[in-house]
């Protein structure tokens, strides 16, 4: 495809979207039916559609044809050879196209909602802008290094046989930032016999920050699809537990775990009525996922404040199921990958408030950057252990 045949096809995708088609199955749908789009192709044209969505604001809200000007415009891109009608490439500029794009106020610049603002200012500060700034641009791809498999190095070593060009992540021991061919992973002998897998350096970061004792009954609480269950499997010498509210969602963890040779067993509702308490409990609580919307950018514009306060009452449920099972000497993690106060701090405030037996032990905030996406956590205890 030529690059403006990719831009008429970002076009269609966008104006798709705009409907409420969730972005990714219209770029399946897309794909689908059009069988002669290579494998570039298809690349080519997901990078500008998530490029759009990352600042569907401030490239002006209109329709995917506007808001595709706007993004070439925006990145230099010689406007009249993309928009020629030679071939598939879209018609050219009219002239009410060619006007230079209006000055914009901070929050619609920042690519942020208006009813967001106020909260992000709160939790962000003199960062707020930075940091939504941030979030208009594409994050890296990062894998985690199974060390019981392989030094950093060596897994380097092996995902470069399969030209894919790895470097490590200053700060966090296990984590490899991808700089080549990041859709080849799943492909890679590093990834197929379990020496890396995908995971962002900031959930990588958070699992240090909680110490696990060997022999520990460690419970990822909210698994999902067990990434921290694994991340605790790799990184210590401790009994790894799986629930999520949700059982399907916990589907992949067994062949995961294959992968890695790691041991985690998945605990049903049923079963973990029926379990003693852990030493450590995780806690990954559902959240807006603010940290990452580089990589899931109609997230952002998708989120409601009725939905923020849907999530914090499911935040206060999981923390408060999550500390019952924790034994009266362990510890509580609570984490999230959102950026937003209203999710992290004032979600444990409000946790010790009601239950004076916890304390902090440590709380950190991680601002996506180009180590990692955004991710909060904070370790609590009991009064009654000291
Ligand atoms: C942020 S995701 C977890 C991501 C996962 N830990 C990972 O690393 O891929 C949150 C998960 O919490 C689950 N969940 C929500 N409320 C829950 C609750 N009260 N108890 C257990 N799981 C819950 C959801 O089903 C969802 O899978």
């Amino acid at each position: 495809m030529t690059p403006g045949a990719r831009v008429a096809a970002a076009i269609t995708i966008l104006d798709q979207i705009l409907t409420g088609v969730p972005a990714e199955q219209a770029l399946t749908g897309w794909a689908r039916s059009s069988r002669f789009a290579g494998s570039k192709d298809r690349a080519a044209i997901r990078d500008h559609v998530f490029d759009v969505l990352r600042a569907k604001r401030s490239l002006g809200e209109g329709d995917g044809r506007s808001l595709m000007i706007a993004l070439m415009r925006r990145d230099g891109h010689d406007l009249a050879a993309l928009f020629n009608g030679v071939g598939h490439a879209p018609p050219a500029l009219a002239d009410d196209e060619c006007d230079a794009p209006v000055p914009l106020d901070t929050p619609a610049a920042c690519d942020v909602p208006d009813w967001l603002w106020p909260a992000w200012q709160a939790s962000l500060g003199d960062k707020a802008k930075a940091v939504a700034l941030v979030q208009q641009t594409r994050a890296s791809v990062f894998l985690r290094v199974n060390l019981n498999r392989a030094s950093r190095a060596d897994a380097a070593r092996l995902l470069a046989a399969d030209d894919i060009d790895a470097a490590p992540v200053a700060g966090v021991d296990t984590a490899l930032r991808v700089r080549s061919n990041p859709r080849r992973i799943k492909l890679s002998q590093a990834y197929v016999d379990g020496f890396v897998e995908l995971q962002d350096a900031s959930s990588q970061w958070a699992i240090g920050r909680v110490p696990v004792k060997p022999g520990a009954r460690v419970l990822d609480y909210c698994a999902g699809g067990g990434g921290k269950a694994l991340a605790f499997a790799d990184a210590y010498d401790a009994q790894i537990f799986a629930h999520d509210i949700n059982a399907r969602r916990m589907a992949d963890i067994p062949a995961r775990a294959a992968r890695a040779g790691a041991k985690v067993e998945i605990l049903t509702t049923d079963a973990l009525q029926d379990a003693d308490h852990f030493d450590v409990v995780f806690c990954d609580a559902p959240c807006s996922g603010s940290g990452t919307w580089r990589r899931t950018p109609d997230a952002k514009w998708r989120l409601t404040e009725d939905d923020l306060d849907h999530l914090g009452q499911m935040q206060k449920e999981a923390l408060a199921a999550a500390a019952a099972l924790t034994c009266t000497s362990g510890l509580l993690a609570y984490a999230t990958c959102s950026v937003l106060c209203k999710e992290n701090e004032d979600i444990v405030n409000a946790f010790i408030d009601n239950d004076g037996s916890w304390k902090i032990v440590s709380q950190e905030k991680r601002l996506p950057d180009a180590d990692g996406d955004g991710f909060f956590i904070c370790v609590l205890q009991t009064k009654k252990t000291t």
